[in-house]
């Protein structure tokens, strides 16, 4: 008997693959074992090769339909699009991007569907054949599993970059699955404008300088800004200095926050907030400066200095002065 069906949704973004599908097929194999065939979804044109940037993560199989007007279709043309996929395999379980184009789609293929979806998930985990689906709920003020016990496929979205992107050993089947485009004309693209963002999110960034509450002052955030610019990375912060002019919801680390994972992390004055360790403790170098030895940023960290965020801030830029 073949195996149940675990999709992903690639998502287009300009002529790339969104960075997210990546990251949701490495976490689809973890979550498939022998159990499920990890299947990636790609719409194309009949030119593209988005498969190429698939491949490499390790999906069992690539399934594209090709049309032309895919790369500039509405999202209730995709969702079309893919409804007539799920018809012809009844996947048991289907994850999007909880990225504006993901939270656009699924909900439009929840509704023809008739099954569940749960968005804006922070974790998955399958029991037996059930996706369960953690999310954030009543204001974030606890965890919830979710799951969708009657109907089949189960859906969720997942926030971008909650779990890291691995490349993976097996060469993926790519088959094509043709589907009729069903133009829908309530509304029409004219043309497109991608909106132009050179500058970095803390989220892209490889190396970030955190700043909390303990390291707030306007000397200490002048300190962080060339203590940034001298490891060529961005700074972010916990909640309490989104209060601050300097600083938006965009700079937040954590649960409500951006979820990042840079090579290098420099947490000052952070006290270690379970909502911003799950931000961030998937970092691959974290360092910790508190005046708080007990301070429970000390156990994520692999570096830990005692004593004042400014003191060791001057410090360290003296060195690399
Ligand atoms: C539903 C919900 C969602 C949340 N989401 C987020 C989120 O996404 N991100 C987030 O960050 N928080 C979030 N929070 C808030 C979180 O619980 C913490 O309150 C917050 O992370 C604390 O920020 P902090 O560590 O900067 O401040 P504090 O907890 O006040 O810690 C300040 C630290 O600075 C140290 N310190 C003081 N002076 C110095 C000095 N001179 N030198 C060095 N160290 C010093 C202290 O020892 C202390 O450890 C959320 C809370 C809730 C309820």
């Amino acid at each position: 008997m073949s195996k149940p069906e675990l999709w992903v949704i690639a998502e287009r973004r300009l002529d790339h693959v969104e960075s997210t599908t990546q990251q949701l097929i490495t976490k689809a194999k973890s979550l498939a074992g022998d159990h499920f065939n990890v299947v990636t979804i790609l719409l194309e044109a009949t030119t593209d090769h988005l498969e190429d940037e698939l491949s490499a993560y390790g999906p069992d199989e690539i399934r594209i339909a090709r049309d032309d007007r895919f790369p500039t279709a509405t999202d209730a043309e995709l969702a079309d699009a893919i409804k007539q996929l799920v018809d012809q395999y009844q996947p048991n379980s289907i994850l999007f991007g909880a990225t504006i184009t993901g939270r656009s789609i699924a909900p439009r293929l929840q509704a023809k569907l008739q099954t569940g979806l749960t968005a804006d998930c922070l974790d998955l985990r399958f029991d037996d054949e059930t996706l369960v689906a953690t999310k954030p709920s009543y204001g974030d003020n606890i965890m919830c599993e979710i799951i969708c016990p009657d109907h089949l496929p189960q859906m969720a979205t997942v926030r971008p970059n909650t779990f890291v992107a691995t490349p993976a050993a097996g060469a993926a089947t790519v088959t094509d699955s043709p589907v009729t485009f069903h133009p829908v004309d309530r509304l029409q693209v004219t043309a497109a404008t991608p909106v132009v963002n050179t500058a970095t999110t803390v989220g892209d960034a490889t190396r970030v300088v955190a700043l909390g509450r303990g390291a707030a002052s306007a000397a200490t955030i002048d300190s962080a800004t060339k203590l940034a610019e001298k490891l060529g990375g961005r700074i972010g912060v916990s909640r309490p200095l989104t209060d601050q002019p300097r600083f938006t919801h965009d700079d937040q680390i954590g649960q409500s926050g951006n979820t990042i994972h840079p090579e290098l992390i420099v947490n000052f004055g952070i006290s270690g907030a379970v909502q911003y360790l799950v931000g961030m403790q998937d970092s691959q170098t974290i360092v910790a400066v508190n005046a708080d030895e007990n301070a429970p940023i000390f156990d994520v960290a692999d570096y830990g200095y005692v004593g004042d965020a400014q003191a060791f801030m001057t410090a360290l830029l003296a060195q690399f002065n």
